[in-house]
């Protein structure tokens, strides 16, 4: 268990694979932790090091009160790489740490190398959808829109398996805090003029039965950075990651080797 004490809430971080490795950086998705990577971490090439954590509000961490706004999540990253020493890193966001990796890109080029946006938009939902979302929540718990969110998550046939309630406990078991003050962050945030101006090299993921970041999204999103890929895991929602794992740590070992990174 390892914890960063930065300028700001308390991290806890997982480090995977090769210590001493190239660093390939994890940010998970809304209601997730760090777990969100188990299926793919040891499946991935063992010569790098994964560093994962969880988000303000989430998991192990800190749960200051909100709301967040995208800055601060981008910054808290931003503390914790410059903790670990890490000065040039691949990073893969999902969903709301898709658009952390976006600010990230924007804010500190020499950080980012590379960037994998998985299931996510540089700007996801409307302003009024997360203020609808967050007056249910706050109103009735998450476990009031446990259902749909879960829906959105997985495919019908996933939802079917004895590993959904793992997902369904780690959601409703999260913070009203943490869950609410990131949704403040989502709704606030808008990249498409920040990530238009990126010039790395990037991957878009999509999952064909996603219904909070449906393929088109992600597509138009990855779009905007010039000369990027774009890859549809077929039978995935919103976690292809916990779907597919193998598609899904195949297309990451792809693109990393791609790099040459390390
Ligand atoms: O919970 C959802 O609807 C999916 C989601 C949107 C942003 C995020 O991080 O997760």
């Amino acid at each position: 268990m390892r914890i960063a004490e930065i300028d700001g809430p308390r991290l806890h971080y997982r480090i995977d694979g090769n210590p001493d490795g190239a660093p390939v950086v994890f940010a998970n998705s809304l209601g997730t932790d760090l777990r969100l990577w188990d299926q793919v971490m040891p499946i991935l090439p063992q010569e790098y090091c994964y560093i994962r954590y969880d988000k303000r509000g989430h998991g192990l961490s800190d749960c200051p009160e909100g709301p967040y706004s995208m800055g601060a999540l981008v910054s808290d990253v931003e503390k914790l790489l410059d903790f670990l020493g890490v000065k040039d890193c691949v990073f893969v966001g999902l969903s709301i740490g898709g658009m952390i990796a976006q600010g990230l890109a924007a804010k500190r080029m020499d950080l980012v190398r590379a960037m994998v946006l998985s299931n996510t938009g540089a700007k996801i939902g409307t302003r009024e959808m997360w203020a609808d979302r967050i007056a249910a929540v706050d109103a009735g718990g998450i476990e009031a829109l446990a259902d749909p969110i879960l829906e959105r998550w997985f495919s019908k046939s996933f939802r079917d398996t004895p590993a959904f309630w793992a997902w369904h406990n780690m959601l409703i078991r999260q913070t009203k805090t943490g869950y609410m003050g990131c949704c403040s962050a989502i709704a606030g945030t808008d990249f498409i003029t920040p990530t238009s101006g990126l010039r790395l090299p990037a991957l878009g993921i999509a999952g064909s039965e996603d219904g909070s970041t449906p393929p088109d999204l992600v597509r138009e999103t990855i779009d905007l950075i010039p000369g990027s890929d774009f890859k549809l895991i077929r039978g995935a929602g919103h976690l292809p990651c916990v779907e597919k794992p193998e598609e899904y740590a195949q297309i990451l070992t792809d693109f990393l080797k791609a790099q040459g990174h390390g």
